[in-house]
């Protein structure tokens, strides 16, 4: 009998991106409603969010505290378990997450970050983690978004924004996280490929150009492009990367 290597389990994948505002929400959504159509219980899990919005009322703490990408993830879900399960550390300031704690006297529970994980990965098919900003953005005092990758082990999907510049931006990010064990001795992370987003309905010239550009020199694959308003052009199986 052939011994059979079983690979780890690939129970889901963390989006992060080559900054903010490039798209992560919006792919992370579109993956989620693409699993969920297939038939796939999708958990879904933003570890801290900045830049939230209170909901009425005085903010007299972070449960008035509303996190737009975890409404948008929740509902892309299907609503799974609760809008504080999916975002349970969430600050006003639109700056990288421990300085938005620190601006409201708190600070960003590092535990929490990976025990927030916990009932997801042990109740759902497959989790998508949307990251807060890039890779190397800040998320507690102690981390950035590779650290909890790192210790979530689960493989990257890097959402690029569709501009002049993102060939920079993206291999910056994908060889940072190939190698990741020189900041972090011992570790790795995975990049299981790139998704290529329009952030604004018309763009400039390089659009013509940087898919074939980040297919020739971007390692992992590109697995796909979204037009502004649109879905992923090609069919990705989000489960076997
Ligand atoms: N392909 C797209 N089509 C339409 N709207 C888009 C697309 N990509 C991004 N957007 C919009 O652009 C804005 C920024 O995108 P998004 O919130 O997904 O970025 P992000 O990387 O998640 O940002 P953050 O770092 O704050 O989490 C949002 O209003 C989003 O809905
Ligand atoms: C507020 C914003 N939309 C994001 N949620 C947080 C982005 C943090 C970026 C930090 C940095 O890399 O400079
Ligand atoms: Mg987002």
């Amino acid at each position: 009998m052939a011994n059979i290597k079983v690979g780890p389990l690939n129970r889901g994948l963390f989006i992060t991106g080559t900054g903010t505002e490039v798209g992560k929400t919006y792919v992370t959504a579109l993956i989620a409603r693409q699993l969920v159509a297939e038939g796939v219980r999708v958990g879904v899990y933003k570890p801290a969010a900045s830049g939230c919005h209170q909901e009425g009322g005085t903010l007299v703490s972070d449960d008035a505290l509303v996190s737009n990408d975890a409404v948008a993830l929740w509902e892309a879900a299907g609503r799974p378990l609760s809008l504080e399960a999916v975002c349970p550390q969430r600050f006003a300031a639109p700056l990288a997450p421990h300085r938005a704690a620190r601006e409201e006297g708190r600070r960003v529970d590092a535990a929490l970050l990976r025990s927030g994980y916990d009932v997801w990965r042990d109740a759902f098919d497959f989790v998508l983690v949307e990251g807060a900003g890039g890779l190397m953005s800040p998320l507690s005092d102690d981390d950035y978004n590779a650290d909890l990758a790192i210790d979530l082990g689960l493989p990257l999907v890097v959402v690029a924004a569709n501009r002049l510049g993102v060939i920079n931006d993206t291999l910056q990010t994908v060889i940072t996280a190939s190698v990741i064990d020189s900041l972090r001795p011992g570790k790795e992370l995975r990049v299981a490929g790139v998704v290529l987003n329009d952030v604004a309905p018309t763009g400039d010239a390089s659009r013509a150009t940087n898919a074939a550009e980040l297919d020739e020199r971007v390692g992992p694959p590109l697995l796909g492009c979204v037009k502004w308003a649109g879905g992923i052009d090609r069919a990705v199986n989000w489960q076997a990367l």
